[in-house]
């Protein structure tokens, strides 16, 4: 058995944080999207089987599908950063850090690089021995999953409802590609047709025209402030001009309009709920001890 802690590499890798931290650096000179990308990420291996870096397994044959082959995981990208930020831990204290740790190292240096609260994490996750393409597509939000799905989800990771309307504000970074809003912008029977700001809709609409073949790689931006972690997602939900279906859905569910009110109002209570729901959505349902296994290359099984 065994368990997270604070100082789990202090002797077997007491560099790790640092590598981290100066890998993340650099990618994000030459691409200042990667905090959003990584955040995600995070979000997304961690939704599944817990985090153990199971999305960051390659498919090597044709049994076992990885999981970036489920629609779910459509956009994700950022995975290779991890395997390079590996590589260069490895080089210094080889087979003791996990891919899944450095992953969740990674979101958190990502959150304070865009201006966001630091935050401290736990650490001794194991890697997975395979990926979980089935449960991927069966676990992974779907677009119009709505407040009920969506407090539940997270309360298996013992969030509180304060919590979940905090880690929905990952939404204050990066991009949503036109196909993800079609059915908000042009399809009247959606739940959220009507629930947007007209003249954010109409601009939306120039952007993401209906029958358009750039769908799926055409994007708009999550919030004003797209690279900067700040409470801005939650005054523009509060405006009616949410994103998506579910960042609209905080501001009409009467158990969440509450959070989303304060959170505008005060960015500090914001970064706090965060922080504590950062803690509590990594550190659920991991490998630890002598479970899973340290990955060489976070793409494959050793
Ligand atoms: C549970 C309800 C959620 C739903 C339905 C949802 C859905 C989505 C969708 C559809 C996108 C756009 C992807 C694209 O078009 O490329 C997106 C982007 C994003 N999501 Fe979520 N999400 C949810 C929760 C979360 C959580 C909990 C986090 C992180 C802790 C998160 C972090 C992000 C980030 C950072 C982006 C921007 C990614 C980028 O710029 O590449 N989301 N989300
Ligand atoms: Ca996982
Ligand atoms: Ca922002």
């Amino acid at each position: 058995g065994g368990w997270l802690s604070y100082d789990f590499y202090e002797k077997t890798c007491p560099q790790v944080e640092g590598i981290v931290r100066a890998g993340l650096q650099s990618l994000h000179l030459s691409d200042r999207t990667s905090p959003a990308a990584l955040l995600r990420l995070m979000f997304h291996d961690c939704q599944v089987q817990g985090c153990d870096a199971s999305i960051l397994l390659d498919s090597n044959n044709l049994t076992m599908p990885s999981e970036i082959a489920s629609p779910k995981n459509f956009g994700i990208r950022n995975r290779e950063s991890i395997s390079i930020i590996k590589s260069m831990v490895e080089a210094v204290c080889p087979q003791q850090v996990s891919c899944a740790d450095i992953l969740i190292l990674a979101a958190r240096e990502a959150v304070v690089i865009a201006g966001g609260p630091w935050i401290q994490v736990p650490l001794g996750r194991r890697d997975s021995m395979s990926p979980n393409y089935t449960l991927a597509n069966a676990v992974l939000p779907t677009l119009n999953i709505g407040v009920d799905h969506m407090l539940r989800n997270f309360s298996k990771t013992g969030m509180s409802i304060e919590e979940s309307v905090a880690i929905m504000g990952a939404h204050t970074l990066g991009i949503t590609h036109c196909k993800n809003i079609l059915d908000r912008l042009y399809n009247s029977s959606d739940a959220n047709y009507n629930t947007m700001d007209p003249e954010l809709k109409k601009m939306l609409r120039l952007i993401c025209p209906l029958r358009s073949s750039t769908a799926n790689i055409s994007f708009v931006i999550n919030d004003p402030t797209t690279r900067v972690f700040d409470n801005q997602y939650y005054i523009n939900v509060m405006k009616r001009r949410g994103i998506l279906s579910i960042d609209s859905d905080l501001l009409s569910d009467p158990r969440t309009v509450p959070f989303v009110l304060r959170f505008a109002d005060d960015q500090g209570g914001f970064f706090r709920a965060f922080s504590s729901a950062f803690v509590k959505l990594s550190s659920s349902g991991v490998l630890t001890g002598d479970q899973g296994v340290i990955r060489r290359i976070c793409s494959a099984m050793n």
